[in-house]
């Protein structure tokens, strides 16, 4: 498998990752809110999606049928899963085959594509062998640690297997080798590791994993390191590719720089999720906006909301404004240091908080199953002040995560907002209502 085309289609790619948005980050599973939550559905409403042939749940096949090797099954079986969701059903098969094949897949979000590639790294890995086979590369920090734990748990009936983290902070002894079979990091540490550092021998690698492939492709900084790692790879390392959202250009050159891969693409318009309502409330102000989300906390039972901002600046302000009215609040933003992230997130997960306001950082990857609703505070713009469509799309799939129902509401303050807004419709093809959050009657019907 030659491993250099990647490289030589980067000219062609420059163009595209201008315009593109940075990074965003993943999460973990909240603790059941005590007071219930009339927009989180229970399990059933999985099994019952995954029976339906049009839900990206769906599948036919049992986890059995995809032969995993039985410590994963067990794996897979003590994570709560019963049957594979339609990625998994096609993506393995084709990760798995002799001799390994190269893949770029996109399905919606929380369908359980982290699952789909941990399965294969732990499938290649030989925990015998005591040196590092897979790497996986993830945007940020935060989502680095929530895919390694969920390697950790799907893993946990290899008694061999070891997880390195490969991210900021975790310092190594200079010049030595390190013996855990997975390492997963953000593409600057990974490198560094690769090369300078020389913990990890690139030629021994199998398995290298491109998590939110799109974003790490368009982001300038993550896709020279990417490829400086991919280029000390051997000829025949498997490369994995996923992410819900692939913009055309970078899609394009995805399959120039991955030699023969299989693929796995949606159709525009089965790139939304139907489990997640999109609503917008027209205000005139940032202070009407404030009111209107007032006002729809005051009116509908949410489990855990996250709201996004455009800037630090205005995150910082909601969340303040918010906690004045007695919400218990979270903030995250970019600037903040990565352990500080880590343990918002963390407490988030754990539901001390109910609501995390956040900017594009959290935008990608967060899961956290008690997230019923997303509200769009600033409509995502990249940085010409064009709608940024997949950030919508990753943004609003922080909410019905595998077959809940989740709801998306988007504050529109201008004009041009209500543009971007129309433009976003358009774009998916998907018609969002408009509610009016000074009707409370209306606020909960949407709910029901
Ligand atoms: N087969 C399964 N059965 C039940 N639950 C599953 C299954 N696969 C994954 N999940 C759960 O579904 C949730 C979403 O999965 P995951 O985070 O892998 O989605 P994703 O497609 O990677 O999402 P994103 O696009 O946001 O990164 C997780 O909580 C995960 O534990």
């Amino acid at each position: 498998m030659a491993t250099d085309s990647w490289a030589l289609a980067v000219d062609e790619q420059e163009a595209a990752a201008e315009s593109l948005s940075t990074l965003q980050l993943k999460e973990e599973k909240a603790k059941p809110d005590a007071n219930g939550d009339n927009l989180v559905d229970t399990t059933n409403q999985v099994e019952v999606l995954q029976r339906d042939p049009n839900s990206p749940l769906y599948s036919v096949k049992s986890f059995e049928e995809l032969h995993l090797k039985p410590q994963l099954l067990q794996g897979v079986y003590a994570m709560g899963f019963n049957r594979p969701s339609k990625i998994q059903e096609n993506a393995l098969p084709m990760m798995l085959a002799e001799p390994p094949q190269n893949l770029i897949a996109q399905s919606q979000s929380g369908t359980g594509k982290t699952a789909a590639f941990v399965l294969a790294m732990l499938s290649r890995v030989e925990p015998g062998n005591k040196y590092p086979q897979c790497l996986c590369l993830s945007p940020t920090y935060e989502l680095a640690l929530q895919t390694g734990k969920v390697i950790e748990q799907m893993g946990k009936f290899y008694p061999e297997l070891k997880l390195a983290y490969a991210v900021r902070g975790n310092k190594l002894e200079r010049g030595q080798k390190i013996s855990e079979q997975i390492v997963i990091g953000t593409p600057g540490t990974v490198l560094d590791w690769c090369s300078k550092l020389k913990f990890i021998d690139p030629k021994k690698i199998k398995v290298f994993v491109l998590d939110e492939a799109d974003v790490m492709i368009a982001t300038q900084g993550h896709q020279d390191q990417s490829i400086r790692i991919q280029r000390m790879l051997p000829r025949d390392c498997q490369m994995l590719l996923f992410s819900a959202t692939f913009e055309d250009s970078v899609w394009k050159f995805a399959q120039k720089v991955v030699p023969d891969p299989n693929i796995i693409k949606l159709k525009r318009e089965e790139e939304t999720l139907d489990t997640i309502k999109q609503y917008y409330v027209l205000c005139n102000s940032r202070d009407e906006k404030f009111r209107a989300l007032c006002n729809i906390y005051g009116a509908i039972t949410i489990a855990q909301a996250m709201v996004f901002c455009h800037t630090r600046k205005t995150a910082g302000w909601l969340a303040a404004e918010l906690s004045k009215e007695g919400h218990q609040v979270a903030l995250l933003s970019g600037e903040m240091m990565v352990e500080q992230r880590a343990a918002v997130i963390e407490r988030f997960r754990e539901g001390k908080e109910k609501v995390l306001v956040t900017t594009n950082v959290c935008a990608r990857g967060i899961d956290v199953e008690q997230v019923s609703v997303v509200i769009n505070f600033d409509l995502p713009v990249d940085k010409d002040g064009n709608p940024d469509n997949e950030t919508y799309l990753h943004r609003i799939g922080r909410t019905g995560r595998f077959g809940k129902r989740g709801l998306a509401i988007n504050m529109v303050d201008s004009k041009h907002s209500m543009n971007i807004l129309n433009r976003i419709q358009e774009h998916f093809s998907k018609k969002i209502n408009r509610l009016d959050t000074d009707d409370l009657d209306e606020i909960e019907k949407i709910t029901n």
